[in-house]
This record gives structure tokens, sequence and C-alpha cells, in this order.
């Protein structure tokens, strides 16, 4: 028979992360990458407004409007709002055109629990969705790296987000070992904040911080050492106040969490079958994810573990592109669907 909605329908995939929200359209790559952040007006509980613009508003906002991040440490911290941010992707990847029920693959966190699994295919169905399929960050960031998940080989992939980083041990199409711990770029973020406070007296924003460790942050010296200027307010004083910090300051701040995930790494080594083992040693680890481009972090990694490490032709993309492939290659989809 003859179907309307299929005539119209318009596949996407989306890598709803933490930090950042990616869609990516059949036929097309990437349409959309934005922060999932909404900004909510208290008075009337309504979004006012999403993605870049909302973010934009973190930490400036009257007291009017809040600007939120629903998803927390890899997981849903607020359902309600992830519907809306969900709602909003979905209706700009498909033009606002109401016509058009797409079916859609999600990517979602290793740690999701059943309830959030019903919450984010309920949402996304509510939105329009014709057809909605849950699949597993990792497995998305393998397949989006380009390594040969379906082979009887272990292959490992690191993914460091914004609020989780995943280890994962895949081989057959299935993960054979993974460890999920909720520690990443915000706690990065957050180090850097607590550190400044601390040494220099000095309250900075979670945006500035961000840019801190962007620009000098690192998990191993650096070729030539740099240093920024920071701007935030004096605590003694209450006033507007710069000082200069240098990379080995970041580099000690960063220090704990880097060892977190340094760690979460070695014990998924530990766990993982001594037949993939070896098939590791060859083939090293893939690094994934935004935080994965902390400098010398892949360094730092292959000489705590002495394994070859590389980094994901872009690691800010992959699990986009990972999902992106699964809407033309329905075998693998069928084998990797999470129920
Ligand atoms: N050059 C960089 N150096 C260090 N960190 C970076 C860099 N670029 C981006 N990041 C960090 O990467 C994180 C976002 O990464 P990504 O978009 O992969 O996360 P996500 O997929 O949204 O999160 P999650 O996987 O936890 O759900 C942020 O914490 C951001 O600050």
């Amino acid at each position: 028979m003859f179907s309307f909605f299929k005539w119209f329908s318009k596949d996407i995939a989306i890598d709803l992360g933490t930090a950042n929200t990616l869609v990516y359209a059949r036929g097309k790559g990437i349409v959309l990458n934005e922060p999932s952040v909404v900004a909510i007006d208290t008075h009337t509980g309504k979004p006012v407004a999403y993605g870049h613009e909302a973010k934009a508003m973190l930490g400036m906002t009257p007291d009017q409007i809040t600007a939120v991040r629903p998803l927390k440490d890899g997981v849903i911290a607020d359902f309600r709002i992830t519907e809306h941010l969900l709602r909003y992707f979905i209706r700009k990847a498909c033009n606002r055109n109401f016509l058009v029920r797409p079916r859609i693959i999600i990517a979602v966190p290793f740690g999701i629990t059943e309830v959030e699994k019903k919450a984010v295919k309920d949402s996304s169905l509510s939105v329009g969705a014709c057809e909605v399929t849950l699949v597993l960050e990792p497995m998305a960031a393998a397949i989006g790296a380009g390594l040969p998940v379906s082979e009887p080989s272990g292959n490992m992939i690191v993914d460091i987000g914004g609020g989780t980083t995943e280890v994962a041990v895949i081989s057959l199409a299935g993960i054979v070992y993974s460890r999920s711990i909720r520690i990443a770029g915000d706690e990065m973020d957050e180090a850097i904040i607590q550190y400044v406070k601390r040494k220099y007296n000095l309250l900075i924003g979670l945006k500035t911080a961000e840019i801190i460790k962007k620009t000098i942050g690192s998990a191993y010296p650096l070729e030539s050492e740099k240093i920024v200027e920071v701007r935030g307010r004096d605590l003694a004083g209450g006033v507007p106040s710069v000082m200069k910090v240098s990379s080995e300051e970041i580099r000690d701040a960063l220090a704990e969490t880097v060892f977190a995930i340094v760690d979460a790494i070695r014990v998924t080594l530990e766990k993982t079958p001594p037949e993939l083992s070896a098939d590791i040693i060859d083939r090293g680890i893939i690094l994934t994810g935004g935080s994965s481009l902390l400098k010398n972090l892949d360094y730092k990694i292959k000489e705590e573990t002495g394994l070859p490490v590389a980094l994901a032709d872009d690691p800010l993309t992959t699990v986009a592109l990972g999902v992106g492939k699964l809407l033309t290659d329905t075998d693998l989809l069928k084998k990797i669907a999470v129920e």
C-alpha cells in the first residue's frame, strides 16, 4: 500500500550528548551541531532559546531566565527539558515541516537506564518520529571511527565527552566489556574553577574555565608552556580582577581527572579476555569525544598503558558519523540496536 508518511519520511540520526547534540541527515551528513542547552523562562516554565543561543546565556541570564543542560553526567537529569531539546533538533533538521515523520536513530550513553531509554523514545515519538531506534554511544563511536566492529577481533574505543568517559572493547558487533565513569570535560572545567579559587581567591565562570582548558589545558608537559590572563571576581574584595595562570598550573588542576580516565582504561584492559587483549596490543586504543582533544592526553595514555594510541579523525563528530552510517546499514543496525 502507498504510504503517505513513508513517502515524506526523511531519516535522521542523533548524537544526544551531554555537552553537544549533533544531527545527521540521510544523504546530507551532519546538518546540526549545537550545545545541548535550553534557556527557560522561570515564570512561565517555557523554553525561550535553544542550542548556541541558549549556551551564550549560560551564567549571564537575568533572574527570569535560566539556561540549563538537561543531560548531566551522561544521563537525563530533566526529562521535560530533554523533550524540548529533542523537539527543537528534530523540527529544525526537518526544516520545521510538520508533515515529515522521520525514522530516527539515537545514540545514547552506555549507562542509560530503562526509564531513560523509554523517555528518549517517547519524547522522539511525541515530536513526530515514526520509528525510533537506540544504539549505544561506544558502538556508534567505533563505527564512526571506522573500526571493523563486526569482525571477531578486539577493538578498544575510549569516548571522552562532556559528562562521561566510556571505555569499550568491541568484537563481533557486540560490546564485550565497557566501563563508564561520570568524569570527563565538565569535571575538568570544575577542577579549573576550584583550582583558581583556591590558589588565587578568584571566582571564574564555567565558560571561562572551558576556554582556559581548551587553550592551555594539557595532560602531559607541553613543548612550550604557556600563560594566559584569567578574568573573574576577586573573592576578598568582591571586585573584577585579572590574574595570570600557567599551563603547568592547569595541568596540576586537571591531574586528578586525567588519572581517573587513565584508570578506567587500565581497569578495562585488565577485564578484557586475553584473545582480544592480543588484538588491542596490535591495533591500539582509539580516542574520541571532545575531551580527547585535551593537549597531550593521547601521549599520557600511551605512556601509562604502553599501548599505541590514536585520535579519531574528528573526535567531536565521530558518534554522529557512526549513527549516520547506520541509516544506510540496516543489517548492522539490527545487530546492535538496544531493546
Ligand atoms: N580542544 C579541546 N580541548 C579540550 N577539551 C575540549 C576541546 N574541544 C572540546 N572539548 C571538550 O569536549 C567536551 C564535549 O565533547 P563531546 O561533544 O564529545 O561531548 P558529548 O558527546 O556532548 O558528551 P557525552 O559523551 O558525555 O554525552 C566539552 O567538555 C568540551 O569542553
